[in-house]
């Protein structure tokens, strides 16, 4: 079985609602972006669609110094959000876009003031995707006390989902594997809710899970110039899979945009 993920968008579509109406202006996003990768140009076409459809005024600006370019939009008032695509290239690091961009303008969740409220269980803005895959098993089920096994650590999905799952009051029980994890199949079985971080196209098969397994595909690959998942669809044929295009990626864009809008009105 295939996760609908359509009423956690619609969701999320209410609380942009909510505040669009107590807007008087349009907001400005803008998006950092250099040497985009296949993943970056289908997030970008993903943002357009969407900043369309919200009312969001985007601009893609081609970066060639992140910092630079971070500390004028944080300092220009016409620019309410900011997003930095990854991967990075050109000598900066995730850690160099974590100090420089302001914390109130962050609406991915990556400066250290945010990561630092997540931390301490006060979040404020937070990583839009691992949002989404809380969002998505939250829908659909109970976490409390479940084993939810995350494969892949990045900053932006394993470490802040980890985070969030094993919030006090969610209390789900956290594992977190990854690419130097020994026994890994062992390990994904014992799973209940499975998260496949990985970024690689059909990595997880039928043979890393248990039947009835919650999984979510967070992978975003472009094969052929098709956008696959980490996961191999026939695994929806035994556990309840959420779907690549149309899953975790179309909610992730929806919850950038209504950070955008939390951003213009100063919700922080
Ligand atoms: N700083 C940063 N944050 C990211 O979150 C980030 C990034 N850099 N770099 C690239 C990857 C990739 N990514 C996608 C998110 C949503 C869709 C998306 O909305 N996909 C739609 C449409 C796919 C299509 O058909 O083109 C869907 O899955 O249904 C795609 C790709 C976020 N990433």
């Amino acid at each position: 079985m295939f996760i609908d993920v359509k009423d956690t968008i619609k969701n999320i579509k209410e609380e942009i609602d909510i505040i669009k109406n107590e807007l008087t202006f349009e907001p400005k996003l803008v998006s950092l972006v250099v040497e985009p990768d296949k993943s970056t140009l289908s997030y970008l076409n993903s943002q357009k669609r969407s900043a369309k459809k919200y009312g969001i005024n985007l601009e893609i600006v081609e970066s060639n110094n992140l910092v630079e370019d971070l500390q004028k939009h944080n300092e220009d008032r016409n620019t309410h959000a900011i997003f930095v695509a990854r991967p990075l290239k050109k000598g900066f690091t995730e850690l160099d876009i974590a100090k420089n961009i302001s914390p109130f303008k962050d609406v991915e969740g990556v400066s250290l003031y945010n990561i630092g409220s997540m931390f301490y269980e006060k979040e404020l803005f937070i990583p839009c995707t691992a949002e989404a895959v809380v969002k998505i098993i939250e829908d659909f089920t109970d976490v409390k006390g479940k084993n939810v096994v995350i494969i892949g650590r990045s900053t932006t999905v394993g470490k802040p989902a980890a985070i969030l799952l094993q919030k006090h009051g969610r209390d789900a029980t956290v594992t977190v594997s990854h690419s130097k994890t020994e026994n890994l199949k062992e390990v994904t079985k014992r799973a209940d809710i499975l998260v496949a971080a990985i970024g690689r196209a059909n990595f997880v098969d039928k043979s890393f899970v248990k039947e009835g397994t919650i999984v979510i595909d967070v992978g975003i690959n472009v094969v052929n110039g098709k956008v696959v998942g980490d996961v191999s669809q026939d695994v929806s044929e035994i556990c309840n899979l959420t779907p690549v295009p149309g899953g975790v990626g179309s909610l992730t864009t929806a919850i950038l945009m209504r950070n955008v809008f939390r951003a213009a009105k100063g919700e922080f």
